[in-house]
């Protein structure tokens, strides 16, 4: 089976006064439904990575793979294209729009791509609320939710265009340990039962030992995988 992300060599520089590597021959595999956590110290290159994995940010050299199918040299418009339908993010702060409601933020991802009708984005907008328990909070605005709930729609909102690969940045980064602990059965659950492939960037020691294999970055290298 084709490896869902790989990247060959992957090496991202930036062009400033004095370059800066960001990281530095990155060559990974990662499996259909793996759950991959990546820690290293602050400023390994950690947050770079997953950019680069997430087409957020391009290589300067090498390149990244998803399903098999190499990204390099794809327009902003293609790569766009491709993280809309294969992947779906969740970041340390929710980044969910203040003047929608719950409900409407977990549509709009649906709303973008186009391929379902009103009605059935609704019910799935639904349903996904309805998975992660926070189905009655649907008509409220995300400042009227809790870290936790809020952090639950902005993974259902990563999900709602039914990605294959999920990435995550210290998604349990701004949570107490009780919502960090329902988050990491959140992710657990998604790999072992949805059998999605999740990346998470994490400092948690928790949320790193529940993931299938650890990869640690240190100075922009895997030093350990
Ligand atoms: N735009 C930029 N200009 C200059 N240096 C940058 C820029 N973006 C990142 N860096 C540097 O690149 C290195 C890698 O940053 P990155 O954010 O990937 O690290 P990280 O491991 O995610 O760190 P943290 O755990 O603190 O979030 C750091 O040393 C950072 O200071």
């Amino acid at each position: 089976m084709e490896p869902a992300i790989e990247t060959r060599h992957v090496t991202r520089i930036l062009q400033e006064a004095v370059p800066v590597t960001l990281v530095k021959d990155i060559n990974l595999k990662i499996a259909p439904g793996e759950f991959v956590s990546v820690t290293g110290p602050s400023g390994s290159g950690k947050s770079s990575l997953l950019y680069l994995l997430g087409l957020l940010d391009v290589p300067t050299e090498g390149e990244v793979l998803i399903d098999g199918q190499s990204t390099a040299g794809l327009e902003r418009a293609e790569l766009a294209a491709l993280r809309l339908e294969k992947l779906g993010f969740v970041f340390q702060f929710h980044f969910l729009l203040p003047e929608f409601s719950v409900a409407q933020n977990v549509m709009l991802p649906m709303q973008r791509l186009g391929r379902l009708s009103e009605k059935e984005i609704k019910e799935r907008a639904a349903e996904l609320l309805d998975y992660f328990e926070i189905g009655e909070q649907g008509t409220k605005r995300p400042d009227q939710l809790s870290g936790g709930q809020r952090q639950r729609v902005a993974i259902a909102r990563a999900l709602a265009n039914n990605p294959k690969i999920i990435l995550a940045d210290e998604p349990t980064g701004n949570l107490d340990t009780k919502n960090s602990d329902i988050v990491r059965d959140i992710f657990v659950r998604l790999a072992r039962d949805e059998g999605m492939t999740v990346v998470a960037v994490t400092h948690d020691t928790d949320f790193a030992d529940a993931a299938d294999r650890n990869v640690h970055l240190v100075d922009g290298m895997v030093a350990r995988s």
